[in-house]
């Protein structure tokens, strides 16, 4: 249903050849025995987009534009064509004459992260819960060969291909997997991204083995999550809902996250940046309506969520999978 053809092609070569022929297996099965009435409908929306010449492309601004002004029929479809797959979490894009104003300031995460890894120059790179491939572009822009974004939700594939529709970059791409269903042990990786996901996993240690086993030996993990102020012995599993998500599982501390990352085998850990979500960065805009950050605090207090718990505060961790590392069995709890 989707062609990814393109990307597996650029594996040839790479560190990643050994996953071309399971990856396009499992993408095989996958679209053979999908059952679900969403994609049809969004993919719906790549067929409205209009044909428009002379592209040029800013990786650094997420941003493609045209040597013509657009007609206004072929603005109005465009525009439509993006309004159809919203919402829009995460951005922004400036795609021609529409700025795609997302929920989500990634440039600001992206600001945080981007002065305290290894140069991205010529690496292979995974982005576990890529969303619609915001990040992949900046990873890109700063000189990644190539990025696998995976992610399980099909409205962030489609937005990424309606990104690359224009950009018609194969090296880029997102794949509709969770973690947990790739190949597992690739060994292969450069850079492991993982921003926004641990949480979201009831085993977060089981996470962080993952997230290793996908590195080459001597490659870095960046890790970015919810975390709580406390010491190193120290997480917080909130009962029910955290901020309105239902999903949340583990919030530790960032010595806490220290001691997990060792624990699982990693190196030279760092705990680079520690801030607070500010309503700048979350936010309703048009292209996702309802509600957002503001609405998941208690009103009183915005230094606590609605359901009483410790306002989200987000931390970036860098750490690198030893160069010497021998491969460990399964979990890498051994
Ligand atoms: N098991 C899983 N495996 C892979 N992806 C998953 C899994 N579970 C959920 N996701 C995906 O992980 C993303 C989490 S958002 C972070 C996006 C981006 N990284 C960001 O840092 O802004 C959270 C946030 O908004 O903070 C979603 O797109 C899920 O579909």
């Amino acid at each position: 249903m989707i062609n990814y053809r393109p990307f597996l092609d650029t594996l040839t070569d790479t560190a990643l050849a050994h996953w071309q022929a399971p990856l396009a297996e499992q993408l095989d099965h996958l679209f053979a025995t999908l059952n679900d009435g969403n994609l049809p409908r969004f993919l719906k929306q790549l067929d409205r987009l209009p044909v428009i010449e002379g592209v040029h492309v800013d990786l650094d601004q997420v941003a493609v534009s045209s040597d013509q002004p657009l007609s206004p029929d072929q603005s109005k479809q465009l525009n439509d064509a993006l309004r159809g797959l919203i919402p829009w979490r995460k951005g922004p894009f400036q795609v021609f004459d529409t700025f795609i104003d997302s929920e989500w300031r990634c440039d600001l995460k992206w600001a945080r992260v981007a002065p305290h890894i290894s140069n991205l120059t010529q690496r292979i790179v995974l982005d576990v819960g890529s969303g619609n491939g915001y990040y992949g572009w900046r990873m890109k822009a700063a000189g990644a060969r190539l990025v696998a974004g995976i992610d399980p939700s099909w409205l962030s594939v489609v937005q990424h291909l309606a990104i690359n529709h224009y950009i018609q970059d194969p090296t880029h791409t997102v794949l509709p997997l969770t973690m947990e269903a790739m190949a597992p042990d690739l060994e292969a990786f450069d850079t492991v991204f993982s921003m926004g996901v641990l949480y979201h996993r009831r085993s977060p240690l089981d996470h962080l083995a993952e997230l290793r086993a996908a590195l080459r030996p001597g490659g870095e993990l960046v890790l970015e999550t919810l975390v709580i102020e406390g010491n190193d012995k120290e997480a917080l599993v909130p009962p029910g809902r955290y901020a309105r998500m239902n999903n949340v599982w583990f919030l530790p501390s960032p010595e806490a996250l220290v001691t997990w990352l060792e624990k699982i085998g990693f190196d030279n850990v760092r705990i680079v940046d520690v801030t607070q979500t500010r309503p700048e960065e979350q936010r309703t805009t048009e292209w996702k309506p309802g509600q957002s950050f503001s609405d998941y605090l208690d009103p009183e207090d915005a230094g606590r969520t609605i359901e009483g718990h410790p306002a989200p505060l987000r931390a970036v961790l860098v750490a690198e999978k030893p160069a010497n590392a021998e491969r460990l069995r399964r979990y890498h709890l051994d």
